[in-house]
């Protein structure tokens, strides 16, 4: 895996963020930073995302920050040239693949299905979101999915009905890179401005995925 992905990796835990006003980028990336979480997957889902990462990316650099819900080369395009360091997406798209590939942009897109896994095998990707997690089958699912494929080393980023409650189920299989989730940060926590909240959220959960990963060593 790339260096940001590795990062995300070791932390575990991806906070999964649809945030609507540029002018919350600051407190929230402050947030996360106080809770011990240095990452934040701020997804193309509003229109302020990537005036919000490049403010992130600017006045805290200290924070990984990348882009989600990359849906068309457009947004891949934006999401670079705001400074994003890594690119998720909740399915395969091929063109935009071939795009972050030939720009060397760390780029994780989603699958669901064999098939999907296929086209991942086939584009030498080794980080692929598991979208959406839960609806898909949850753990049990993962793991039978991959399995044709764990001699390739691909791993997951499960997403879509993790929580900290659940996070432990995900974590446990070797394939799972991180877990994935709106939980942290959600639109509600951040357009209210309840930052303590935010950064307990985030402490409890860098917490619970080290535990669970000490606890299976
Ligand atoms: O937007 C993307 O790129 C996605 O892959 C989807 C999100 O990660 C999930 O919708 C988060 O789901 P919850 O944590 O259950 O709210």
């Amino acid at each position: 895996m790339t260096a940001p992905f590795e990062q995300a990796a070791t932390l575990g835990v991806v906070p999964v963020i649809a945030i609507e006003r540029a002018s919350d980028a600051v407190a929230l990336a402050d947030a996360l930073l106080e809770g011990g979480l240095p990452l934040a997957e701020i997804t193309f889902r509003t229109e302020a995302a990537a005036e919000v990462i490049a403010i992130m990316a600017d006045k805290r650099p200290e924070l990984l920050v990348g882009a989600g819900t990359i849906l068309t080369p457009q947004a891949l395009d934006a999401a670079i040239a705001a400074g994003a360091r890594f690119g998720l997406a909740p399915g395969f798209d091929g063109e935009i693949v071939a795009a972050a590939k030939a720009k060397g942009f760390p780029f994780a897109p989603g699958i669901m299905t064999p098939s999907d896994l296929t086209a991942v095998a086939r584009n030498g990707l080794t980080l692929a979101k598991f979208f959406p997690a839960k609806a898909a089958g949850g753990p049990a699912m993962l793991e039978a999915i991959s399995a044709p494929f764990a001699h390739l080393g691909t791993r997951f980023v499960p997403t879509g009905g993790v929580s900290l409650d659940n996070m432990h189920e995900w974590l446990k299989l070797g394939v799972v890179a991180a877990v994935g989730g709106t939980w942290i940060a959600t639109k509600a926590d951040i357009s209210e401005g309840r930052w303590s909240d935010i950064a307990a959220k985030a402490r409890a959960a860098v917490a619970k995925a080290r535990e669970i990963r000490e606890a299976g060593k």
